[in-house]
């Protein structure tokens, strides 16, 4: 039998796993081994050319016993319906994860934005809201962004929500621009949380991050962040990608002037002529592996050859789990996507706490909050990882299911 590229059986599989360990009934896991809602709308969109398009989105709520559900929002032609599922389902984990009063969403479309003009993506934003609005709001499940969504997205839906609501409504939505009630902080924070994780997987492997050969898959919002934050630290970036290839250079790459001249979908290699593919550079010779693009890149097929030490999922989904126990077995510490990634969502939880409270903090403040979170959060999973013998994948798994479980005994749901 083939590998298991279904991100949401697989997702079934550690869930599973992952309550057996933690000494929970066969129920539990029959409550938890999908999401509780999911929504399937069609959006109908008048094109610049004055045709009608109709669009498909969906928006999945995995489970709303810890509190409200929370996750980013999708617009990539490769969105799909069981794809949503598994984001949703990790968007609870991570929550856990990082102990936030969530449960997990997440929301897609499929649609291509980069050939869309700015009329028509505002429109397909609007027209999403309206089409979701029953299933959301600041108390029921709150988006953010995600693959190719912006803050300028979060602003339309967030102006369509409280038009709907005749209500003023920033808490409805994360990731908006900071005129909007959006926090100091949540722009580069999914790329904080994985410096964050780095630092703390690089004290494990005795790896000093001055010097270290850092390559990235994905140059757009947790990507392009992270290689400044790497190179910043005085690491050599000697790699990055986008969607059309990769650019490499034993050396290190010049990153301030590949930030400036990436594009606002996070593509830049197109500007040059000397690329290598996305598939090479997951092979190079390296100290850190970050892939902070799409899933599926790490798979049976290539995880004998990564070279890493360590490999950091800034991704959602970007290792099979089957290369999961291939790299754990060959020794190379892989920091999960459900706690690598948690940065995002936990600067999207300060936002709304701010939102609620109508009072906003600093910066410095968000970010140091930030760190506390992630740094115990990694040594909670690290320590689960090592005291229960069981890799990062399934420690992480652990961790974040434990709190969305007992949330859910105690309503008497199981
Ligand atoms: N933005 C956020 O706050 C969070 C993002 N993530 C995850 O991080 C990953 C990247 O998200 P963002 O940086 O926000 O997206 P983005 O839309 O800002 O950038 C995506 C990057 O991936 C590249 N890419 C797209 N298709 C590709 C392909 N087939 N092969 C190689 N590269 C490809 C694009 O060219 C671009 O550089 C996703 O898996 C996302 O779910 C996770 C947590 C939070
Ligand atoms: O900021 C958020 O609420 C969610 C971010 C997200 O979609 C993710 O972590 O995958």
């Amino acid at each position: 039998m083939g590998e298991n590229l279904n991100l949401f059986t697989s997702t079934q599989h550690v869930i599973n796993d992952a309550l057996a360990k933690l000494g929970y009934t066969e129920e539990m896991y029959e409550l938890l081994k999908e999401p509780v809602r999911m929504l399937t709308v069609r959006i109908p969109v008048r094109m610049d050319d004055g045709s009608i398009q109709v669009f498909t989105g969906y928006r999945a709520q995995h489970n709303d016993a810890v509190g409200p559900t929370k996750g980013g929002v999708r617009f990539h032609p490769e969105v799909d319906e069981e794809e949503v599922k598994a984001l949703s389902m990790w968007m609870s984990l991570k929550c856990g994860i990082v102990d936030l009063p969530y449960g997990g969403g997440k929301g897609g479309i499929i649609c291509d934005p980069r050939t869309m003009s700015f009329a028509e993506l505002e429109k397909l934003s609007r027209g999403y809201v309206r089409a979701i609005s029953q299933i959301v709001g600041p108390t029921k499940d709150i988006p953010a962004p995600d693959v190719y969504t912006n803050s300028q997205i979060m602003a339309w839906m967030m102006d369509e929500y409280s038009r709907l609501r005749e209500n003023d409504s920033p808490g409805f939505i994360t990731g908006k621009p900071i005129v909007l009630g959006g926090s100091q902080g949540r722009e580069k924070a999914t790329a904080q949380g994985v410096t964050i994780c780095i630092e703390e997987a690089a004290k494990k492997r005795n790896i000093n991050i001055k010097g270290a050969r850092v390559v990235i898959q994905g140059f757009g919002n947790a990507g392009s962040f992270l290689a400044k934050f790497m190179h910043d630290a005085g690491a050599k970036v000697v790699a990055i990608s986008d969607a059309h290839g990769a650019l490499y250079d034993e050396n290190g790459l010049d990153i301030d002037y590949l930030l400036d001249r990436r594009d606002s979908f996070g593509t830049v290699t197109t500007l040059f002529e000397n690329t290598i593919s996305n598939k090479e550079l997951l092979e190079l010779e390296c100290d850190i592996l970050v892939p902070a693009a799409i899933s599926n890149q790490i798979t049976s097929e290539n995880a004998h050859n990564i070279k890493a030490a360590i490999v950091v999922e800034a991704a959602n989904g970007p290792t099979t789990f089957e290369a999961t126990k291939i790299l754990s077995e060959r020794g190379i510490l892989l920091v999960p996507d459900v706690l690598a990634s948690a940065g995002g969502v936990t600067v999207s939880y300060f936002e709304w706490v701010q939102n609620n409270q109508g009072y906003y903090w600093s910066e410095e403040e968000v970010n140091e909050k930030l760190h506390a979170k992630l740094v115990s959060a990694f040594n909670n999973v690290y320590e689960t990882s090592e005291n229960r013998r069981v890799n990062m994948r399934l420690a992480a798994y652990m961790v974040g299911a434990r709190k969305m479980a007992e949330a859910s005994r105690f309503r008497g749901w199981v």
